[in-house]
C-alpha cells in the first residue's frame, strides 16, 4: 500500500516524442512495460501522431504540449508517473515537470534535450538542426512568410535518426512523420527557475552512436545540470525506441527501482 489513501501505487510510464514523430514511436517499449505489468502511456502533442491538428497553424509551445497537460492532470494521484522525453521532447518533459512537479516521481531524457529552468541551451554548434540542407521547410501562411513546419528530408531519415535501427522501423517512421511546428519549438528553454521541480530524480540516457544529437553535445547537457542518474546506450542511434528497445527497456526498470513508493 502507498501513501495515497490506502491505494497501491501504480508505476505508470508517460511516453513524449520528439520533433516529427508521434506517439507511434514507443511501440515496442510500452508493448514491453504492459507485458511486464507496468501501466504505460504515449501522446500525441499537437499536430502529431494521430492528433488531428494541422501542425502549420501551432505557433505556441504550451499549445504544442497541451494533450501531454491534459494527460497528466487526469492521471490519479496513486499513479506514480516516470514522464519520459526523447530529443527535443526533453523541453517538453522539462515544462511538464514546472507545471505538474507533484504529480512526477521520475523524469527520464532519452538523447534528449534537458536544460535546467532558468538557464540557457549549451553552445549548440554540434547540432545537426542547423544544416538546412536536410530539412524541408512548410509555408503555412504563404512563401512570403517565415516557415511553419519543418521535416526532414526523406533521403537523410536513415541516416541521421535510424542508422541502427531494423530497416521495418525506418520504413513505417517513414510513412507516419509530420513536419513539427518549428515556431512552437522556438519556445523551448526559456523557463524560469524551479527549485521544487530540481528535487524530481532525473535520468539521462545517452545514445552513443547518435547521428543527429551528437553524444557530445549530450555529454554537454549532463555536465551542466548532472542527473541523479546516467546511462549509456552504446549501440544505439538516435532513436533507441527502434534500435535497442530491449535494452531501454531494462533501463528503465533499473531507473524505476531506485524509486521510493
Ligand atoms: C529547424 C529549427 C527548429 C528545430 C527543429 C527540430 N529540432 C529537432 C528536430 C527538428 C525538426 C528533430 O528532428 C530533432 C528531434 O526532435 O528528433 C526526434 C531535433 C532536436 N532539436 C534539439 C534541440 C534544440 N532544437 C532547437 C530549436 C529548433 N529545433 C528550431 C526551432 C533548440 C533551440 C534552443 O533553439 C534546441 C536546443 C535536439 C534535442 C534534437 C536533435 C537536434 C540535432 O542535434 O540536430
Amino acid at each position: 500500500m502507498g501513501g495515497d489513501g490506502g491505494v497501491a501505487p501504480i508505476i505508470h510510464f508517460v511516453f513524449v516524442h520528439g520533433a516529427c514523430h508521434g506517439g507511434w514511436c514507443w511501440y515496442k517499449l510500452i508493448t514491453l512495460l504492459l507485458a511486464a505489468g507496468f501501466k504505460a502511456t504515449s501522446v500525441d502533442l499537437t499536430g502529431a501522431g494521430i492528433n488531428l491538428t494541422d501542425s502549420n497553424t501551432v505557433f505556441d509551445f504550451d499549445h504544442y504540449n497541451q494533450p501531454l497537460f491534459s494527460l497528466l492532470s487526469e492521471i490519479p494521484p496513486h499513479h506514480k508517473i516516470i514522464l519520459v522525453g526523447h530529443s527535443i521532447g526533453g523541453g517538453t518533459v522539462t515544462e511538464a515537470l514546472c507545471k505538474f512537479t507533484d504529480k512526477i516521481s521520475m523524469v527520464i531524457y532519452l538523447a534528449a534535450e534537458m536544460v535546467q529552468p532558468g538557464t540557457t541551451s549549451p553552445n549548440n554548434s554540434n547540432m545537426t538542426v542547423g544544416e538546412e540542407d536536410i530539412w524541408e521547410f512548410t509555408y503555412g501562411e504563404g512563401a512570403d512568410k517565415p516557415p511553419t513546419g519543418v521535416l526532414m528530408k526523406e533521403e537523410f531519415i536513415r541516416h541521421y535518426y535510424y542508422s541502427q535501427s531494423p530497416i521495418e522501423d525506418v520504413t513505417l517512421a517513414s510513412k507516419l512523420l509530420r513536419p513539427a511546428p518549428i515556431r512552437a519549438l522556438q519556445g523551448i528553454d526559456k523557463l524560469p527557475p524551479n527549485p521544487e521541480a530540481e528535487k524530481v530524480p532525473r535520468g539521462y540516457m545517452k545514445t552513443a552512436k547518435d547521428n543527429l544529437f551528437h553524444p557530445m553535445y549530450q555529454d554537454r547537457l549532463v555536465e551542466k545540470w548532472p542527473p541523479s542518474q546516467l546511462y549509456i546506450l552504446e549501440d544505439s542511434d538516435h532513436s533507441a525506441f527502434f534500435s535497442v528497445p530491449t535494452i531501454l527497456f531494462a533501463y528503465l526498470l533499473r531507473a524505476v527501482s531506485f524509486l521510493q513508493l
